[in-house]
């Protein structure tokens, strides 16, 4: 059994008590089946909660299990002195406060491309939705008009297809739609390898003058934050159609109405929203509603069967690991190290403010109890380092006692 010690006094948590886990916003129960075959203590909750609210129900949580709508701000980890990870059951993790996650020692995991294909099987959808209108004629048709027009509609065959971001969902997109002969360029700041017979545009402007549809698959990032606005809108192609199923804060809303309500663009398809409700009981404004052309979805890129039970197993295996092991491989904001348990050997890990002296200090520590040390393994980077340590000797307590008193101490936990 293992026992941990924390640095925030108001919250020490023993690993001796099973792990409670706090999964929120509909985890797939692919995750809870494999945390309670551990024996973990799993609740789970329909939506996302307020980050005060978040606070108030970390407290005795090991791990938290989130998906893109829970914010998790530094004065909630602040609070969570027992908190060991953080599963983001999706591929965006712009929602965590990843920085002030790594001076906590909680490393945070999520699933890179489990959702890949399901968005980019959305945009090839959407793509084909908008050039043939068919969201309207559907409407019209629903509320008993016929309206049997050609006029506006086009095959996507050789037209050309403009991608902002040029990654897993970027690709793999690239290739569907090469798949039904469009043209496909694709902008990115990294240098990428062009998949089939895409190429690299020269520059924003370039891609957007050439794209009769435009779509977006970056993460948010600064760098990212509108930048698809007024000026940018006016580069593309007049008809050309606009799709965002990256994060709502790409988009300037506001101009792409703009754009639409002027009939510079022709239409739009959006996923995702600046601000989106917590729970599916919250109404929903936007200022894109009842423009013709324009398909809006709640951000359901990656909400397939499929991808929501591969991303509750993926996540759920990684925290399983790094409870059970220390394993930090995939995590987006910690030292990685993944080091086999060796049978006989007892395991510490100890994630420690990097600054000078902290190997000697611990090393000494281990020295004075006369125990030897059968591996050792220390990943670093900026701010903090993070230690596994294997010792011949169960000697695993005063020695966790004594380098949770050391100053550099961040987080200390045995494992086995
Ligand atoms: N709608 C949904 O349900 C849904 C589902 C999955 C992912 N997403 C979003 O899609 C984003 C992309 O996912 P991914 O798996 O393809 O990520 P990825 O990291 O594989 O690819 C992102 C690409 O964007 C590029 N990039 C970053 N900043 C850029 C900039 N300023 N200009 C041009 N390119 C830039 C990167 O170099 C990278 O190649 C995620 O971050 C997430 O926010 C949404
Ligand atoms: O980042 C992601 O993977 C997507 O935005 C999907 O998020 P969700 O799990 O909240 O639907």
């Amino acid at each position: 059994m293992s026992t941990a010690r924390f640095p925030n006094p108001s919250a020490p948590i023993s690993l001796q008590e099973p792990i409670q886990v706090l999964l929120l916003e509909n985890i797939h129960a692919s995750a809870e089946k494999l945390l309670a075959a551990e024996g973990f203590v799993v609740e789970r909750l329909a939506g996302a909660l307020k980050p005060q609210e978040l606070a108030e129900r970390l407290r005795g949580v090991h791990l938290l299990g989130i998906r893109s709508k829970t914010t998790v701000p530094e004065e909630a980890l602040a609070h969570a002195g027992g908190l060991l990870a953080i599963g983001a059951f999706c591929i965006g993790t712009n929602q965590i406060d990843l920085p002030a996650s790594n001076r906590h020692g909680i490393p945070c995991f999520n699933a890179p491309f489990s959702n890949t294909r399901s968005v980019a099987e959305m945009v090839i959808a959407e793509i084909i939705v908008l050039t043939r209108q068919l969201f309207d004629r559907s409407r019209e048709v629903h509320t008993g008009q016929w309206r049997k027009v050609a006029t506006g509609s086009h095959e996507v065959r050789g037209k050309t297809l403009g991608i902002i971001g040029y990654g897993h969902i970027g690709s793999q997109l690239g290739v569907l739609a090469e798949s039904l002969g469009m043209r496909v360029i694709y902008y990115d700041t990294m240098t990428k390898l062009p998949l089939g017979n895409s190429r690299s545009a020269a520059s924003l402007g370039e891609l957007l003058a050439e794209s009769d549809f435009v779509t977006l698959h970056v993460p948010a990032t600064a760098s990212t934050h509108m930048m698809m606005g007024t000026a940018e809108f006016a580069q593309m192609k007049k008809g050309a159609c606009l799709i965002n199923a990256s994060r709502g804060t790409v988009v300037d809303i506001g101009a792409l109405a703009q754009a639409l309500r002027s009939k510079h663009l022709g239409g739009a398809a959006v996923d995702v929203y600046p601000e989106e409700p917590e729970t599916n009981s919250d109404g929903f404004l936007t200022e894109l509603q009842n423009l013709p052309n324009v398909v809006l979805t709640p951000h359901i890129g990656g909400s397939t069967e499929e991808a929501q039970e591969s991303i509750g197993r993926e996540v759920a295996t990684s925290l399983i690991k790094f409870v059970r092991s220390g394993a930090t491989t995939g995590a987006v904001n910690f030292p990685q190290v993944e080091a086999p348990l060796i049978p006989g050997t007892h395991r510490i890990l100890n994630v420690h403010r990097n600054i000078p002296g902290v190997l000697r200090d611990i090393n000494r520590i281990v020295s004075d109890l006369n125990a030897n040390i059968h591996a050792q393994v220390l990943s670093t980077d900026a701010n903090i380092g993070y230690l596994v340590m294997d010792l011949d000797q169960d000697v695993s307590a005063p020695v966790c006692d004594a380098i949770a008193g050391l100053n550099s101490d961040i987080k200390t936990r045995i494992v086995s």
